[in-house]
């Protein structure tokens, strides 16, 4: 298969990386399979069957970050394994706190961590390389989870359900809707001899069949969520607690509205450039 290489740069007061984070989330939904980062900008990689300028130009159009200008110049490129470039070059050991890190399986074992996770993302999302897997993380590190039966709804690469159980978590669910995602995730749980974490392909309409959770984590986005909430609520033990990541500062108070009207208090938020985490509690 051919590949178009698209590199991007940008106008912009914003740090180089920061937009590069962004962008590449917003590409990855028109079908950008991966990416490398330079201090200019990103490179993003692309089937020659999925890549529709219209739909690129409708992306950009509709960026999220304000005061940026991105421009573009695109090539078609012999076929080459982009997901072991982009793994060799974009991603690199992630440490959060002194207790936690994150790497590939290509990367060295570090010794002196409690929770030494091995991911090999194929493109699925949650390295710890993004703000909100990093806050999601973060969270999760203060939990005590001994025993408790937790979801992680939007698992990605299944980082944040492989830590739970590490953690020792006493039942734990992941579910993605997307394919790719899915089965990656099965991959990173036996990479991590992490095997009794049961994993559902779908949505909310997946949750009913595994029951009641303490702890909910979902880092997926603004507008998932407050689709969602409710699903997840119907979920929740009294008295549980949810964790969502996946928007903006300013998107916390229609957030915050949509939990009130389940019986969901907000209780706290962390932040990480502009990205947040909020901690919700059910009534
Ligand atoms: C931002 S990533 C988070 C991955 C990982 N949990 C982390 O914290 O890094 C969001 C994930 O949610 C998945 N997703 C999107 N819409 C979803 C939905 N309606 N239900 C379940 N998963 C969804 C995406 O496929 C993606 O893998």
């Amino acid at each position: 298969m051919n590949y178009y290489e698209l590199t991007f740069t940008y106008t912009s007061p914003i740090e180089t990386s920061i937009i590069n984070d962004v962008l590449a989330s917003e590409l990855g939904e028109i079908g950008f399979e991966s990416f490398t980062e330079n201090e200019n900008g990103l490179q993003g990689y692309i089937s020659d069957q999925l890549y529709n300028v219209r739909g690129l130009q409708d992306k950009l159009a509709g960026f999220p970050l304000d005061n940026v200008e991105i421009h573009y110049t695109e090539s078609l490129v012999e076929s080459k394994d982009w997901n072991e470039e982009w793994e060799k070059n974009y991603f690199k050991p992630i440490r959060i706190g002194k207790d936690c890190i994150i790497r590939a399986s290509f990367h060295e074992h570090e010794p002196g961590y409690t929770y030494n996770i091995i991911i090999d993302p194929k493109m699925a999302f949650g390295t710890g390389n993004h703000e909100t897997t990093f806050l999601m993380i973060s969270e999760m590190l203060k939990l005590d989870l001994n025993g408790k039966e937790l979801l992680d709804m939007g698992c990605g690469t299944a980082v944040l359900a492989i830590l739970a159980r590490m953690k020792g978590a006493g039942r734990v669910v992941a579910i993605d809707i997307d394919e790719w995602a899915y089965n990656n995730a099965l991959e990173n749980i036996r990479l991590n001899n992490t095997n009794d974490i049961q994993v559902a392909l779908g949505g909310a309409e997946q949750i009913p069949a595994f029951g009641e959770f303490d702890i909910v984590f979902a880092n997926i986005n603004r507008n998932i969520l407050l689709d969602d909430i409710r699903h997840y609520n119907e979920s929740m033990k009294p008295g549980a607690f949810l964790y969502m990541s996946g928007f903006y500062l300013q998107d916390i108070p229609a957030i915050e509205e949509e939990c009130k009207r389940n019986g969901l208090a907000l209780l706290s938020h962390t932040e990480k450039n502009n990205w947040v985490a909020v901690k919700v509690q059910k009534q």
